[in-house]
């Protein structure tokens, strides 16, 4: 299980090991140096071959510190290194001080400032060396220092504003963290208001990278909103640390790992000796006629996710329409809120999902008595739209729910956390998609999943996990008409199967992305069902 921190979760563990007498915050940074050199010559094979050139920025902190140790490591390689500094030496903190101080044997430090005379020498290079901040950046650049990033770069040479790297570096490694970047909330630091007197500065500063080195986890922000553009790749480089976080629930990456603990092993809902009802039975209500496919889609996840049975709940008019199309999944009508009541009372069903398709007067009118039936539910599209509507119906949620709105129906549904979350990040740690799915989850009373390439799933105590589809798996051609109404189906299916709804949320949204994954560009919603037994191949199941 990958934990993936904030920047006080990093500092407490470092604090803690330091505390110990294990090691000092000179070894540590030392050994983050030498991970970093380590990942470039691993990143860049022709730069270990001879010396190069390297043009290091260093900032006023520990990450600056780092950089020190970088431009040593690579003179003592032989290459020609220029370092500049962003603030005053004699401000550094002491370590940063010592290797200052190291350094300064080898070579000068020139001032970072707005002339920008450091620009020619970055354009040199073969490698440039953000470390200016890190896990410590507390407030966007200043006026000044970001016109000499952002307004030298931006005009001579395009740009490093609002993410875009800067074209005519070769190569662009960030120690730790992209500078500009909140390495909680994955968002550019910006001036407030900067926008209003100066549209380039919309979304603040930032030095994308092609590689980040970071040190002992991922960092939030490195998986979050705009993190893996500016990241571009992203190493984690082992720096003799240990221990997790205390405290708080940590915020997890899901992984195959964290989906074999569900229970998404052949031994669990699986067993030759268990008939087709120990695997559970989901009722997905569908839409009426030419709305249809939303809700098959999602009755053909939850089948092929492992549910026992499925049954498509369809409107009388929109029977002859399904029937034609099913053959595995069954079909019960189901007209109105009363049959859907009546229907309910069997109690072998364990599983609902309202929403894909299904219309937003329909969903006002079938959301309560959904909700009063207390059977896990997934709640979706327009259900959720009608949920935002309603006050009473917001207050029947219960813990057996799962919410999945996308950016607009979250904003619907949580309007003054949405707006909170849209706010000009102007300190860090920023506000993040993490902070807002957890406000959401806290306020709704059930588990919620936030979609987007970097899908955030918390629950009412704090519990959290990222689902990103970033770095290696990134699948873009998952944004494509329908895969949302699968996505539902897989959690309905997993629900009915008797997995946690938080659980259920959290396998739902890994096997959606690895499914995609594996079939790869060209994928159209249907392919993602069918490509599910390929995947729980490969999982060894
Ligand atoms: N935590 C750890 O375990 C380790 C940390 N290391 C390095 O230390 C870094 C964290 O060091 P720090 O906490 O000193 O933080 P940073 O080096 O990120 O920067 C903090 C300093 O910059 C100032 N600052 C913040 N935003 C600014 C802005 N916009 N303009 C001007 N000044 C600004 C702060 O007041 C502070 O002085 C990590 O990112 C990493 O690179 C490594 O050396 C190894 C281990
Ligand atoms: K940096």
């Amino acid at each position: 299980m990958a934990e993936l921190l904030t920047s006080a979760q990093m500092r407490a563990i470092e604090g803690a090991v330091i505390d110990r007498g294990a090691v000092t915050g000179l070894d540590l940074m030392e050994r983050a140096g030498q991970g970093v050199v380590d990942a470039v010559f691993e990143e860049w094979p022709e730069l270990a071959r001879s010396s190069h050139r390297a043009t290091v920025l260093c900032g006023p902190g520990n990450n600056g510190g780092d950089g020190f140790v970088i431009a040593r490591l690579l003179k003592q390689r032989g290459w020609e290194v220029e370092v500049f500094l962003y603030g005053d030496p004699a401000k550094l903190p002491p370590d940063a001080t010592v290797n200052y101080g190291r350094w300064a044997e080898l070579g000068s430090v020139s001032e970072l400032r707005k002339t920008g005379a450091w620009v020619e020498p970055l354009l040199q290079a073969d490698l440039c060396v953000d470390a200016l901040f890190g896990t410590g950046l507390t407030r966007p650049f200043d006026d000044d220092h970001a016109e000499a990033l952002g307004a030298y770069v931006l005009e001579a040479y395009n740009n490093i504003f609002s993410g875009a790297r800067a074209p005519y570096i070769d190569r662009i490694v960030a120690v730790d963290v992209p500078s500009g970047l909140c390495a909680d909330s994955g968002r550019v630091l910006s001036a407030q208001g900067a926008e209003e007197t100066d549209p380039t500065k919309r979304s603040g500063v930032c030095f994308g990278a092609d590689l980040t080195v970071t040190f002992h986890r991922a960092k939030l922000g490195q998986y979050l909103g705009e993190g893996p553009e500016l990241c571009g790749k992203l190493v984690v480089a082992d720096i003799g640390l240990w221990g997790g976080v205390t405290g708080a629930p940590p915020v997890r990456q899901v992984d195959a790992a964290v989906l074999r603990g569900h229970g998404l092993r052949p031994d669990v809902g699986k067993r030759a000796d268990q008939h087709k009802y120990s695997h559970g039975h989901a009722l997905i209500l569908s839409g009426l006629s030419g709305k249809t496919g939303a809700a098959r889609l999602a009755a053909r996840a939850a089948l092929r996710v492992g549910a026992g049975l499925v049954t498509l709940g369809t409107p009388h008019a929109a029977v002859t329409e399904v029937a034609a199309q099913l053959t595995a999944i069954m079909l019960r009508e189901i007209d109105t809120p009363e049959t859907l009541t009546r229907v309910l009372a069997d109690q072998r069903l364990t599983a609902l999902c309202l929403g894909p398709g299904f219309g937003i007067d329909r969903a006002r009118e079938f959301l309560p008595c959904v909700l009063a039936a207390h059977r896990a539910t997934v709640l979706d599209a327009d259900a959720l739209t009608a949920l935002a509507e309603g006050e009473t119906a917001f207050a029947a949620l219960h813990d057996r729910c799962v919410l999945t709105p996308h950016a607009g129906e979250f904003e619907r549904l949580f309007p003054d956390i949405a707006a909170r979350l849209a706010e000009p990040p102007t300190k860090g740690p920023a506000y993040s998609k993490v902070d807002a799915t957890r406000d959401a989850a806290r306020r709704a009373g059930c588990p919620v999943l936030f979609k987007g390439s970097d899908t955030v799933i918390a629950s009412p105590d704090g519990r959290c996990s990222v689902n990103a589809a970033v770095y290696d798996r990134a699948a873009p051609w998952l944004a494509t008409a329908g895969t949302g109404d699968v996505l539902a189906g897989l959690i309905a299916g997993l629900l009915a199967r008797g997995f946690a709804p938080d659980h259920a949320a959290e396998t739902a949204a890994w096997l959606h992305v690895e499914a995609a994954y594996s079939f790869g560009p060209g994928l159209i919603a249907e392919d993602l069902p069918e490509e599910l037994p390929t995947v729980f191949r490969t999982l060894g199941l």
